[in-house]
């Protein structure tokens, strides 16, 4: 028992060394570009993995690790199987291991549902007990802001639960869906989130926040639709020719929060140095997912189709 609390003091030790080199290191380089996050917001930095950047770093860096071997293993091991390569037949009726198909169920559905209450409870917080404008509106700490800070709170911690998806891609052999474009987005909206819950959870933030959980219900919901249908081709056009439009949306709402991030900036409504990260993000993801539009369905998307 005495080696157990020892270790976790040990370990404890351990946090509070490396907390202290990376907390004042993250808050240096953000205020070096501008974006001063201090000091916290009192109705948020009691919650977990807020009162400091060390938590979503180490998360963020662990993530990556695990990606990068999780591609290493998986490419080593197509190259072994390669000279025994499947027919494209044998491949749409490649099945997953009973477990993991109930393990894409189970998230797909919990992300659906949670992505759903995020969006109608930040909504009704926001536009409802707040009063807000759609666009406009400061963040001022108020006891009524309360619970929309705690539900933004909810959409930070639920950014680190996405790394999922990349685990499910990696399970599954899905080596293509592990592209810049996945690892880029997973990798970093975390951070960006952990820095509104901080600072700033409330005001204009309510706005991408209430929008990106909407456009995760129709996201969650085409992956979950994805993982049970049948591989035929036939069935997939059928069912899932929304993916398109699917993206498009998700564009879209980049589009939205880009015109918002540069109204907000413009006004003052909100944090000038989040304003200026979220256009400066929202550009590289619509050069992003326009590219991966463009390949999908123009041009390596015709051309796997020809192949
Ligand atoms: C239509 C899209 C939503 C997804 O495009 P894809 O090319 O990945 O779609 P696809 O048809 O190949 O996906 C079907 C495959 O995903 C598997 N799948 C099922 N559930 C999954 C999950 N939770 N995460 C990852 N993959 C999953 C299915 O079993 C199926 O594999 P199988 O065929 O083997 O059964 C697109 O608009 C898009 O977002 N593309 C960018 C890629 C990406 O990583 N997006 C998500 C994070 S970005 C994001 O989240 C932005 C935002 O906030 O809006």
């Amino acid at each position: 028992m005495s080696t157990y609390y020892t270790s976790v003091e040990n370990m404890s030790t351990y946090y509070t060394s490396v907390d202290n080199i990376i907390k004042p290191a993250v808050f240096s380089l953000l205020d070096g570009v501008g974006l001063h996050l201090e000091p916290s917001c009192h109705l948020t930095s009691h919650l977990p993995l807020v009162s400091s950047p060390t938590p979503v770093i180490l998360s963020v860096a662990a993530y990556l690790v695990l990606v990068s071997l999780g591609v290493l293993l998986s490419s080593s091991k197509n190259s072994t199987t390669s000279s025994s390569s499947p027919s494209p037949s044998s491949q749409t009726k490649r099945k997953d291991p009973y477990w993991l198909a109930v393990v894409v169920l189970f998230h797909n559905v919990f992300l659906v549902a949670l992505s759903l209450y995020m969006c109608v409870r930040i909504t009704y917080e926001a536009l409802v007990v707040n009063k807000y404008n759609v666009w406009g509106n400061a963040f001022k700490g108020e006891e009524s802001e309360r619970m929309l800070a705690h539900t933004i709170w909810i959409f930070y911690v639920s950014k680190l639960y996405e790394f999922m998806d990349t685990f499910i891609m990696l399970l599954k052999g899905n080596l293509r869906q592990v592209s810049f474009l996945h690892v880029y987005h997973h990798g970093t909206i975390s951070f960006i989130w952990w820095a509104i819950t901080f600072h700033a959870p409330g005001g204009d933030a309510y706005f991408s926040a209430a929008l990106n959980s909407w456009v995760h219900v129709l996201m969650y919901a085409y992956y979950f639709l994805a993982a049970t249908l049948p591989k035929e081709p036939s069935v997939r056009s059928r069912y899932l020719w929304w993916g398109k439009y699917l993206t498009l949306f998700q564009m879209s709402q980049f589009a939205a929060n880009f015109v918002q991030g540069i109204y907000a900036y413009a006004t003052g409504s909100y944090h000038s140095g989040i304003s200026a990260l979220l256009v400066g993000y929202m550009v590289s993801l619509l050069f992003l997912f326009g590219n991966f539009f463009v390949q999908k369905h123009f041009a390596g998307g015709k051309k796997k189709k020809s192949a």
